[in-house]
């Protein structure tokens, strides 16, 4: 089978909040409902991020991955709610500690309104645990861009809906946002042998609504699965561009109208036909790194997201084109994401050494 490619939805006519209805954002809210129905992944273009700004984020994490002193590292770990100043879930992971096994990450999160000033702290409401200023700095004003930029797929999304253009404004202020700097280092055979649980977990979904992901220029290490699920679509990066996915939440959200799309990355030899069949019960962030450079690879996804207090059920607009019912009950988005990230970890710092 001929591999299909993603397809390119251009956000450029809703970056301007309150701009009037045109037809360059009727054709472009049509482009994101057929790509987030038809594949649920996409390219974005006229996102507006600088690149001089995007290239920053990655070398930031490019040369924290690779030259930060272990000790420097663990400072920054990862631990568990109430466990100094550990909340569950922010801060760095090495590779094998999370379900993810394949790459070590610092993930951040936004504040929770009700995180108090000091710990303990309860899930998810503790303070990004951040390498140092400059990377505060660096992450802070991009993933401020981001959000803008979320915000701006929410007007289109709306339009694609026929709904007034700020429909979605309060269920998304403020964004519950993820963002997770990842290194995948190379996956050596000794790597493999470590981590064999990992190739079967590959493939995932993500959780929540969207998924803007900033990626290196390495090619071949992020593939999609096709709609009728017998092949795989390359989803290498594009100069000036984002791969933007749908997530469960938004599916949810859609009635089931926009697709939450199964993903992985590859790994040399490795035979994707093989991964037929049910998607793991786990939706964890997962992937395998590639061992097609030596170097590491990094990529920077900002999961765009609800409020925390946010009560999301299927749209009424969705229900009326799905055939009348509802799919799925309503939930805070909050709760949900609790549950998610408490199954995305073992119960106690694994190793990986
Ligand atoms: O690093 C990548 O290429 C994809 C990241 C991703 O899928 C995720 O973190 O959910
Ligand atoms: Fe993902």
């Amino acid at each position: 089978m001929i591999p299909m490619a993603l397809p390119f939805v251009d956000v450029s006519p809703f970056l301007t909040k309150g701009s009037p209805p045109s037809d360059a954002k009727r054709a472009s809210a049509k482009a994101l409902f057929d790509a987030c129905h038809d594949v649920g992944f996409f390219y974005l273009r006229g996102h507006g991020v600088p690149k001089e700004q995007c290239d920053q984020v990655l070398e930031t994490v490019h040369r924290w991955m690779l030259t930060t002193p272990d000790v420097e590292k663990t400072a920054i770990a990862r631990q568990d709610a109430g466990v100094g100043s550990g909340d569950g879930a922010r801060g760095y992971q090495r590779v094998g500690e999370n379900v993810t096994l394949g790459k070590s990450a610092i993930d951040l999160y936004a504040t929770h309104p009700e995180s108090p000033a000091s710990p303990p702290y309860k899930p998810l409401h503790g303070r990004n645990l951040w390498p140092n200023e400059k990377f505060e700095s660096v992450f802070t004003a991009y993933i401020d861009k981001v959000l803008l930029l979320g915000a701006a797929l929410m007007r289109c999304m709306a339009t694609a809906f026929d709904l007034p253009e700020d429909y979605f404004d309060s269920y998304i202020s403020p964004s519950f946002w993820v963002c997770r700097a990842i290194g995948y280092p190379p996956l050596t055979p000794a790597a493999m042998e470590r981590n064999p649980g990992g190739v079967s977990c590959g493939a995932h979904s993500d959780y929540g609504c969207w998924t803007f992901l900033l990626a290196d220029d390495t090619k071949g290490a992020l593939k999609v699965k096709s709609k009728d699920g017998d092949s795989w679509i390359d989803a290498d990066p594009i100069e000036g561009a984002y791969v933007v996915n749908v997530g469960d939440m938004l599916m949810q959200w859609t009635n089931g109208l926009f697709k939450s799309t199964v993903h992985q990355g590859t790994l040399e030899n490795h035979n994707l036909a093989d991964e037929e069949g049910e998607t793991p019960a786990c939706d964890a962030k997962y992937h395998i790194a590639h061992d097609a450079t030596p170097d590491k690879r990094v990529s920077v996804p900002v999961f765009f997201e609800p409020a925390w207090d946010a009560e999301i059920s299927p749209l009424e607009t969705c229900v009326q084109k799905t055939g009348g019912e509802a799919l799925y009950g309503s939930v805070r988005y909050g709760e949900y994401l609790l549950g998610k990230v408490s199954t995305n970890f073992y119960a106690a710092p694994r190793s990986a050494d």
